[in-house]
C-alpha cells in the first residue's frame, strides 16, 4: 500500500475514526482515491506514499463529517425574527405568518445556500432537512456539494407550497423525480407533526414510504402541549397513535422526542426508530430535556440536529454536540451521562445510521466516502492538548474547523468556502432582510 498513488493524502496529528469509542490514531494519514477512503496509513508508511495532493494537518484532528439530523435550512433567512417564545406562540403568531408572506423557490434556494455555508464552516457534511420548495433545496445541495436529505413536507392545511396533504405529497414526489440519479440528494417523506397531520395521511405516508423505500422524518413529542393536545383530541399520546398507524419502524426519524415515558422509550427501541435530538432548540423554546441517556441505554439510535436557525439560532453541529453532552448531564444530575466520545458518535455515526448511509459515511474507515473534517487545535482556546476527543466536544469552536470534504471534494479549505461565495451569501441575506421588512 505504501507506494500507491492517492488523489489526496491527508496527514493529521490525530484521527478520531469513531469506529470504536475513545479510539484516537496519532500521526496517521488517510489516503483518498475517487472520493473514497482507500487507506489509513501508519506513521512509518507515510513517507513512502505518493499523492497528487498532500494535505498536512500538523495540529489538527481529522474526523468524520458531522451529520445534522434535523434542520430547516432555509429558515436562516428568518434568524433572529422571533426569539424567546414557546413553540406554538413562535410558530402560529410569528413563523407561519412570515413563511406565508415570503417563502418561495428563491427564498428556499438562497436560504439553503446561506445555511450550507454556515454548516460547512462548522463541520457539517450531511443535512437531513424538511421544508418547502424541495427542488430548490436539492439544487442548493448540488450547488454547494453537501450531502442533502430533502424532506417533502406534508401538512393538512394550505401554505405557500401546498393546498392539502395529497397536494403536498404529489408535489414532493414530482420534485423528487428530477433528482433520482443524484448521489448527494435523497428525498424523504416529512409529515410535519402529529398535531398537523391526520390519521389518513399518516397511513398514506407509511404505504408510500414502503412502496418507494423512503425514510420518514417527523417532529414528535416536542412539547407537553403536543402530548396533552393529542390526549384531548385522540384520547391517546402521539406516540401511541402513531404506533397504531404503523409509523414506528427503522424508517422513522423522530425529531425532538422530549417527553417520553419509560414504556415509550421501550416502544421506540423495539421498533428501531431513530431520534434526532435538538438540544439547543429544545432549550430555547423551553420544550424540555430529552431523556437521551435512557434512550441510549435502551439501545435507541440517537443522532443530533440543530433544528432551524429561527429556533437555535446557530447551525453549528460542533456547538450542538457540546450542548447534547452538557444537557444530558444537567438533565440527569449525572456527570457521566453522554460522555464526549458518545456525543461524537451521536453527531456522526448515529446520524449516518438513522439515514441508512452508515455503509458510506459516519466513520473514518477504508471503503467509506471521504466525508471528513479537520479541526485545528493549535489555538489558545484548545491548549494544551491532553485529549482531542475532549477538545472536540468541550473546548473547540467552529472557527477552528479548517477543512471539510464531501466525497473527497474540499468544500472548505483553510476556512475558505470553495463552492460558495461568502460575500454573495451575505448580500443575498441582506436583500431578503430588506424585502421582508418592506412587506
Ligand atoms: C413542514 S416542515 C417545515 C415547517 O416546520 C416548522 N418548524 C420549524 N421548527 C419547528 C419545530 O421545532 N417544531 C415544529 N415545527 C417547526 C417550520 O417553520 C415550517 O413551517
Ligand atoms: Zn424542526
Amino acid at each position: 500500500m505504501q507506494n500507491t498513488a492517492f488523489d489526496q493524502l491527508i496527514c493529521a496529528r490525530w484521527i478520531i475514526p469513531v469506529e470504536q469509542d475513545g479510539q484516537v490514531l496519532e500521526n496517521h494519514a488517510v489516503g483518498v482515491r475517487n472520493g473514497r477512503i482507500v487507506a489509513i496509513l501508519r506513521p512509518e508508511e507515510i513517507a513512502g506514499a505518493s499523492a497528487a495532493e498532500h494535505i498536512n494537518l500538523p495540529q489538527h484532528v481529522l474526523m468524520p463529517g458531522l451529520i445534522n439530523l434535523h434542520g430547516h435550512s432555509a429558515m436562516t433567512l428568518l434568524r433572529g425574527m422571533a426569539d424567546d417564545k414557546a413553540l406554538m406562540d413562535w410558530l402560529q403568531n410569528h413563523i407561519w405568518p412570515a413563511e406565508g408572506k415570503h417563502v418561495s423557490d428563491a427564498f428556499v434556494f438562497d436560504g439553503a445556500l446561506l445555511a450550507m455555508g454556515e454548516m460547512f464552516r462548522s463541520g457539517t457534511t450531511t443535512i437531513n432537512d424538511m421544508y418547502f420548495f424541495h427542488a430548490a433545496m436539492a439544487r442548493a445541495g448540488l450547488a454547494a456539494g453537501m450531502r442533502t436529505f430533502v424532506g417533502c413536507s406534508i401538512l393538512e392545511f394550505p401554505t405557500v407550497y401546498g393546498q392539502n396533504a395529497d397536494d403536498y405529497i404529489a408535489k414532493g414526489m414530482a420534485e423528487r423525480q428530477q433528482f433520482l440519479g443524484e448521489e448527494l440528494i435523497t428525498f424523504t417523506l416529512a409529515p410535519h407533526a402529529p398535531y398537523t397531520v391526520s390519521d389518513d395521511t399518516f397511513r398514506k405516508v407509511v404505504t408510500l414510504a414502503e412502496q418507494e423505500d423512503m425514510l420518514i422524518h417527523c417532529h414528535i413529542h416536542e412539547t407537553l402541549d403536543e402530548v396533552n393536545g393529542s390526549i384531548d383530541q385522540y384520547q391517546q399520546r402521539p406516540l401511541a397513535r402513531l404506533a397504531g398507524l404503523g409509523l414506528l419502524s427503522p424508517r422513522l426519524i423522530a425529531a425532538h422526542m422530549v417527553h417520553l415515558s419509560d414504556e415509550e422509550i421501550a416502544l421506540v427501541a423495539k421498533h428501531g426508530v431513530s431520534i434526532a435530538h435538538n438540544p439547543t432548540s429544545n432549550m430555547k423554546l423551553a420544550s424540555g430535556i430529552a431523556p437521551v441517556q435512557k434512550l441510549l441505554a435502551a439501545g435507541v439510535n440517537v443522532g443530533i440536529g440543530t433544528d432551524g436557525a429561527a429556533s437555535n439560532n446557530k447551525l453549528d453541529m460542533l456547538s450542538e454536540t457540546r450542548m447534547g453532552a452538557l444537557l444530558a448531564k444537567v438533565g440527569t444530575l449525572d456527570p457521566t451521562a453522554v460522555p464526549a466520545a458518545t456525543a461524537i458518535r451521536m453527531a456522526t455515526l448515529h446520524g449516518a445510521q438513522a439515514l441508512g448511509i452508515a455503509d458510506k459515511v459516519g466513520t473514518v474507515s477504508v471503503g467509506k466516502q471521504a466525508d471528513l473534517i479537520a479541526v485545528d487545535l493549535s489555538a489558545v482556546e484548545t491548549s494544551p492538548q491532553f485529549d482531542p476527543i475532549s477538545h472536540i466536544v468541550y473546548a473547540a469552536g467552529r472557527e477552528q474547523v479548517s477543512h471539510v470534504w464531501v466525497n473527497g471534494r474540499a468544500v472548505l479549505r483553510e476556512r475558505t468556502l470553495t463552492t460558495l461565495n461568502e460575500a454573495e451569501l451575505k448580500a443575498k441575506a441582506e436583500d431578503w432582510r430588506v424585502r421582508i421588512l418592506a412587506k
